[in-house]
């Protein structure tokens, strides 16, 4: 469980509106926010811009909810990691107390908002997928698992579902593929993070792969997930998602992405100070660049399809 105990060093009045915006995460938010928009504007129905806008909008309230609510609860982590240390709660800026209520009730109104503003299945997998990130993932599997981001990257697949079902009211076959797009790149892109942070999971005792498994085993588990990620990448292509402009992307993002796999994996352990770990470094950026190329050549993909050509 948390432990407030840092809580007694927030001076009142210290916290200003940055503190505060910073405990939604939203630079993390920025790409879970466009994968929703991609969901949204990809299916093939017309949504009037301003439902559109209010749509995006709670779903962007409704991860940054998440967000301070993981703060909340991983506020103990937090303090320890040095990645993580100058967040607002450990650095005293806002109180546990806080966090908390802002992510209750930012959590309550978008899923309200966006339930009212389009239809109940979207404000309904909203609410879920704050819970299974909170819940499942933050409170549960994190301190559990080596699989935490594996099972847990499911949360973090959902945005392109809600936009998909704030537009028609459905999950359709669409809306599956690209969740599961983003739940086969989540374990790449994370392995990578905790390679290069080292020490930090560890000083933490939080069980992710580097720590329980050690970070030869890591390397090989990011080369199988790559692959089998291009695999599927690639195969979607060939499916209502895809096409010419999607499949270009997808060969050459993949073929970087697997060489990237490939260098982590031929890694030599002792050399990894020396290089100060460029090479899991350009890998996580890589992974960003990645998501983003493949959901915007599917939204370029809809709107050919939109036009007749
Ligand atoms: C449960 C699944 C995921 C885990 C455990 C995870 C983990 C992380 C971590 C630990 C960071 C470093 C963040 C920081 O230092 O504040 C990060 C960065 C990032 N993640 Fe993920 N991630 C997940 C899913 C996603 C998803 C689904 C997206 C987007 C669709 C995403 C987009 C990003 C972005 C854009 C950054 C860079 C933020 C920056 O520039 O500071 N992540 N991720
Ligand atoms: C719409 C909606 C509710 C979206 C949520 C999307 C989502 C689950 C994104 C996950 C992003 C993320 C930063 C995970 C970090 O894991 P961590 O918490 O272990 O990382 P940390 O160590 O940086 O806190």
């Amino acid at each position: 469980m948390s432990d407030a105990s840092y809580d007694s060093s927030i001076q009142e009045g210290e916290a200003q509106f940055g503190d505060y915006f910073a405990l939604l995460k939203p630079r993390v938010m920025t790409l879970v926010v466009f994968t929703a928009f991609v969901g949204l504007l990809a299916a093939p129905v017309p949504v009037h811009p301003f439902i559109a806008f209010c749509a995006v909008l709670f779903i962007a309230v409704g991860g940054g909810a998440s967000g301070a609510l993981n703060m909340w609860y991983d506020s103990d982590i937090d303090a320890v990691m040095r990645r993580t240390a100058k967040r607002p709660i450990p650095a005293g800026k806002v109180t546990r107390e806080e966090a908390l209520a802002i992510g209750l009730t930012l959590s309550v109104f978008s899923c309200l908002f966006l339930a009212f503003a389009t239809n109940y299945l979207a404000g309904g997998l909203l609410a879920f997928t704050i819970f299974f990130y909170v819940v499942i993932y933050t409170m549960w599997l994190k301190r559990a698992t080596p699989q935490n981001i594996v099972i847990g990257g499911a949360a973090g697949a959902f945005p392109p579902m809600i936009g998909w079902a704030a537009a028609t009211g459905e999950i359709s076959t669409a809306s599956v593929l690209m969740f599961c797009l983003t739940f086969m790149w989540t374990p790449p892109h994370f392995w990578a993070l905790a390679l290069f942070m080292r020490s930090d999971y560890d000083d933490a005792g939080v069980p992710m792969l580097t720590v329980t498994h050690g970070r030869r085993a890591t390397r090989v588990h990011i080369l199988v997930y790559t692959v089998l990620l291009a695999a599927l990448a690639i195969a979607l292509g060939f499916t209502q998602v895809g096409g010419p402009v999607y499949l270009t992307v997808a060969v050459v993002l993949n073929a970087l992405f697997l060489k990237g796999a490939v260098d982590i994996w031929r890694r030599d352990e002792d050399a990894s100070e020396g290089d100060n770990f460029l090479t899991e470094r350009k890998f996580f950026k890589l992974s960003l660049l990645y998501l983003f190329a493949h959901f915007g050549a599917i939204l370029i993909e809809a709107g050919i399809d939109r036009m007749g050509f």
